[in-house]
């Protein structure tokens, strides 16, 4: 059996090659012609699964991309080949969440506000979006929810209107996927009117897709928050409306900038690739499982001792040890502005950025050795794996 991978996917050579020939390849510039003789294809979300693409994939029967989003597959023509797919959703929410958390508690530092002081607008309550509101749970950190579609489901949660998040929440933070048809299309979302409907002093964040924010309406509002004339404006971007290519005069309005590295902790690459692995097994009807904790190595500081009751100072700086934002938004400026007009040295900068991304960890793979009366609880509901100490 031949099964071609994307070459950007952790841990695939390994699994996949239990069960067949494995060829890699860069997944965004796969064509037609690689398909051919093909049994199985396994992806990331920057290989567009469409009619060109399977055009002379005469012997595939199996489709995984080890993701959350999907809109990079046409799932309809792979229903209609009779073409089995399957995702990883949900692989990646806790490092988006926990890039979100590093976004704000930077910003705080930054800005001299405390995340206690801000109330959260999560637009898109799925994975993502469910998994952030535990860890803001976890901290007594007030959030609304806006999600229509889940609303319409029948979920029993708590959901507000786009026009009391914008009344009420001064940060704003998009989960959604792109979608642009249906009742509640999430293309431009977040658009002019959006954003001058924000709170001043708001904080944007977008880990979603890119054009979920209008960028040059987000550029528009920037700058003239920069030059006084509008509202005090601040924006982290982990995605843009035409990555790999990143508009360089957006660049130096923006608080943080990243180059779709927000899900991209070992953890989550991990389980992306495992879960389409074991859905694979499972559409093989053979007894492989892989387990994502089984590939993962030690984290480098795998403990930290609590001296005394954490406070927003100590958790800033516990949060820090895990992910601080400003190490990807630092070497992501330099290589973008290293590229600078040359569209294919920027394409290929940003794509090697994410091939070559370091192994940032979650929260979990931190052991925080602590008294119990230092409230480590919620430390253990933020990620952390806490152990009990006497002294
Ligand atoms: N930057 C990254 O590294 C990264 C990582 C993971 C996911 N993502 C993106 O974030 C998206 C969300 O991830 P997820 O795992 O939570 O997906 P999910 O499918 O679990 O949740 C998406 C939620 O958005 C809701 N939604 C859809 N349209 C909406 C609208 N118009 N308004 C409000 N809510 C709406 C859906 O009802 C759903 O609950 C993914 O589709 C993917 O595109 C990015
Ligand atoms: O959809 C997802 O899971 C995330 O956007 C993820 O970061 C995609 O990563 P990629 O497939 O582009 O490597």
């Amino acid at each position: 059996m031949k099964i071609l991978i994307d070459e950007n996917m952790p841990y695939a050579q390994e699994l996949f090659s239990q069960l067949g020939d494995v060829i890699a390849k860069p997944g965004r510039t796969l064509t037609a012609d690689d398909l051919v003789g093909i049994d199985a294809l396994m992806i990331r979300s920057v290989t567009k699964v469409n009619a060109d693409l399977i055009a002379k994939a005469d012997k595939l029967k199996f489709v995984g991309t080890a993701t959350a989003g999907q809109d990079h597959v046409d799932q309809d023509l792979l229903a209609t080949k009779g073409i089995t797919f399957t995702a990883a959703p949900g692989c990646n929410k806790v490092g988006v969440a926990e890039y979100v958390l590093s976004s704000l508690m930077v910003l705080g530092q930054q800005q001299d506000f405390s995340i206690y002081d801000r109330t959260i607008g999560i637009i898109g309550a799925g994975n993502v979006g469910t998994y952030l509101a535990k860890c803001l749970d976890a901290l007594g950190i007030r959030y609304l929810l806006n999600d229509p579609l889940k609303q319409a489901e029948g979920d029993k949660r708590q959901f507000d209107s786009l026009e009391r998040l914008l009344a009420e929440c001064d940060v704003i933070t998009a989960h959604t996927p792109i979608t642009r048809g249906g009742e509640y299309p999430t293309h431009h979302l977040i658009d002019a009117n959006f954003l001058a409907a924000m709170q001043p002093n708001a904080i944007l964040i977008n880990a979603a897709r890119g054009p979920v924010v209008d960028n040059q309406a987000l550029k528009q509002a920037l700058q003239a928050s920069v030059d006084g004339s509008g509202k005090t404006l601040t924006a982290v971007l982990d995605v843009f409306e035409q990555e790999p290519l990143v508009d360089l005069a957006l660049l130096p309005l923006l608080a943080f900038a990243t180059p779709h590295v927000a899900g991209y902790g070992l953890e989550g690459k991990a389980r992306g690739t495992t879960m389409v692995f074991n859905s694979f097994c499972q559409f093989l009807n053979n007894d492989h499982h892989a387990l994502a904790s089984d590939l993962l190595p030690i984290a480098p500081i795998p403990q930290v001792q609590l001296s005394r009751q954490w406070d927003e100072a100590s958790l800033f700086s516990l949060i820090q040890l895990v992910y601080d934002v400003r190490k990807d938004d630092g070497i992501f400026r330099r290589e973008m502005l290293a590229a600078g007009d040359d569209n294919s040295k920027m394409a290929t900068a940003f794509d090697l950025m994410r091939k070559n991304y370091w192994d940032r960890r979650e929260y979990s793979a931190i052991t925080v050795a602590a008294k119990a009366e230092f409230a480590v609880e919620s430390l253990a509901k933020l990620g952390f794996t806490v152990v009990e100490v006497t002294q």
